[in-house]
């Protein structure tokens, strides 16, 4: 029997909550947008990638982070003393561009880990899953961050806890809100964009930043979307990492006089997001920035709204 699991795209950071704050992404059109995992049963491991941007990816699959999941996963099991003997042939459908922003490769870790924990009947449960999740797109991006893997894996709108047995909060968010999303085509490395930002913030930086996600929960919690829209400023990565995508203040301006309450960059970039409270304003937006902000064929945009789903499995034969 062939285990399938979709893991959705993600928003980290929406820009007020650096590495702290994460959104899972569905596009209201219905489609998927997100990497899968299958396990099937095979006398040896094996991982074949397929999908539109597997060609991006290592050409040896021993370097595919997915393979990587595996061992770990593997020796996870030895050290709780826990042996199987059954193997998988993996497939991972890689649907999400690397270096988008987008959550890529922690799409591709939690459906792997996910796929594989349930191949092997679900021997670890779900916070020890994300604590692997999280170590795993730490080796990636130089540093241990839950803002894309956890909303991937949970669904919603998450924040960190990084407690024992609580590392993500699950929050209340707008039901009625559209978040556009647009991919530019180009590629931005997240540890090269961890890289340029200043090891020291400002004591004024650091008193916005507590203050604006203090009073987001808040107004999450309040159902006070005047409050909500007004904290959504990232004040940490965007005045060093907007430099990096051509267009972000044209776009920026764009959305905000086109009825958009908020825009920013999803995770590292290049992707930028746009918070709409209207579907016809969405749509203006989506297509004004497919038009202008994306630079090659590989770019595209989508209004999407949260998905509250998460990860999960998908019949053998969908293809997302
Ligand atoms: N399955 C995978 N998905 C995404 N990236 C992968 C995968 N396997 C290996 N990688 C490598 O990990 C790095 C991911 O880069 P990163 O900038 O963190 O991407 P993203 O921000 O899209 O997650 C790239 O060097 C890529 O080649
Ligand atoms: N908090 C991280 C998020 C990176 O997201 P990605 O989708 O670009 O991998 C950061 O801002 O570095």
């Amino acid at each position: 029997m062939t285990i399938k699991a979709y893991a959705p795209a993600s928003i980290g950071n929406v820009s007020l909550g650096f590495d702290l704050l994460g959104a899972a992404l569905a596009p209201v059109d219905g489609s998927l947008l997100g990497d899968t995992v299958s396990a099937v049963e095979a006398p040896s491991f094996s991982l074949a990638v397929t999908g539109r941007f597997a060609d991006r990816l290592p050409a040896d699959t021993n370097d595919n982070i997915v393979a990587t999941c595996y061992h770990h996963f593997r020796q996870q099991l030895d050290a709780r003393g826990l042996s199987v003997s059954k193997v998988p042939a993996l497939t991972l459908e890689k649907h999400l561009p690397i270096g988008s922003g987008l959550g890529s490769s922690a799409s591709s870790i939690v459906a792997a880990l996910y796929a594989i924990n349930r191949f092997y009947d679900n021997p670890f449960d779900e916070q020890a899953l994300l604590l692997m999740m999280g170590e795993l797109e730490g080796q990636i991006s130089g540093s241990v961050h839950y803002d894309n893997v956890a909303p991937c894996y949970q669904g919603g709108l998450t924040l960190m806890a990084e407690q024992p047995g609580q590392i993500a909060l699950t929050l209340p968010s707008f039901s009625h809100w559209y978040w556009v999303v647009c991919y530019s085509g180009i590629s931005v490395s997240t540890a090269a964009a961890r890289d340029i930002l200043p090891q020291q913030v400002s004591m004024a930086d650091t008193i916005a930043f507590g203050r604006q996600l203090a009073v987001f929960v808040d107004a999450l919690y309040r159902q006070d979307e005047t409050l909500a829209i007004a904290m959504m400023h990232d004040v940490l990565a965007e005045p060093h990492r907007k430099a990096l995508l051509p267009m972000f203040d044209e776009s920026r301006a764009y959305a905000l006089q086109h009825g958009a309450g908020a825009f920013g960059i999803s995770g590292s970039g290049p992707t930028v997001f746009a918070v709409c409270d209207n579907a016809d304003n969405a749509e203006n937006i989506r297509a004004w920035l497919q038009a202008n902000y994306v630079q090659n064929d590989s770019g595209f945009s989508h209004v999407c709204r949260i998905d509250e789903r998460g990860t999960r499995l998908l019949p053998a034969e969908a293809t997302a």
